[in-house]
């Protein structure tokens, strides 16, 4: 079956559709932040049947594990930020007796990608707002010490996909460290190129997905 790639931003989109000529594969940007995400990618697997849907693009990698240029694949898709706030600590939306913070790609699918691309394989934190501290950075770690990177789209892409009963898979290029905001060390064009390099690795393991 067809498989969704779903992006944030054009230029995401193009360096994994270069990737991926010929393959049956559709490619969105669906906009940036895990609601458009959600959105544009419920819209689109309402549209058409698809077998896997993928949330790619950039992210911050945590250091050392996820240096700037490199490729992580997700062993668990976490909305890190998503809960309460108290005077002992955060609660996940799961401890307050609703929902899920956590979806589970296909560990098969997840050997394979690393298999194919040397991407590392671990936890990448669906975030609304963009780390910006070293504090904010150790925190994160410290709830979640498998923790490679941090995006904001992989968990809206995945509820999505749970709606619609697809597994979901999500992979980044890691264009700049999680910590104190600077953006002269972002590095986009070199992340755009890994996740082509990436992608380009990647299409046999997806074709054969495609015909499970
Ligand atoms: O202005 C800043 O300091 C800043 C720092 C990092 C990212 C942004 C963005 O607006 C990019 C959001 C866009 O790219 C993905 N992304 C890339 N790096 C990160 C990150 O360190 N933390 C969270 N998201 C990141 C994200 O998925 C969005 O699509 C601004």
């Amino acid at each position: 079956m067809r498989i969704l790639v779903a992006t944030a931003v054009p230029v995401e989109r193009d360096a994994v559709a270069r990737a991926l000529t010929g393959a049956d594969v559709e490619v969105i940007a669906a906009g940036v932040g895990p609601a458009l995400a959600a959105a544009a990618t419920a819209t689109a697997l309402a549209a058409a049947p698809y077998g896997l849907v993928v949330s790619a693009g950039i992210a911050g990698g945590f250091q050392p594990d996820a240096p700037v240029g490199s490729l992580v694949v997700a062993d668990e898709i976490t909305a890190a930020d998503l809960g309460a706030e108290t005077a002992e600590g955060f609660l996940p939306v799961t401890e307050l007796g609703f929902g899920t913070v956590t979806h589970r790609p296909p560990e098969t699918l997840v050997r394979d990608v690393v298999g194919a691309t040397g991407a590392r394989a671990g936890a990448v934190l669906t975030v609304s707002t963009v780390t910006g501290t070293a504090a904010r950075a150790a925190l994160l770690k410290d709830r979640h010490p498998t923790a490679l990177a941090e995006a904001m789209e992989g968990f809206g892409v995945a509820e999505a996909a749970a709606l619609h009963g697809v597994p979901v898979l999500e992979i980044r290029a890691v264009s700049n460290p999680v910590g104190p905001r600077d953006r002269a060390a972002w590095r986009i064009g070199d992340a755009l190129q890994a996740l082509t390099e990436g992608f380009g690795k990647l299409a046999p393991v997806l074709e054969s997905w495609n015909t499970v």
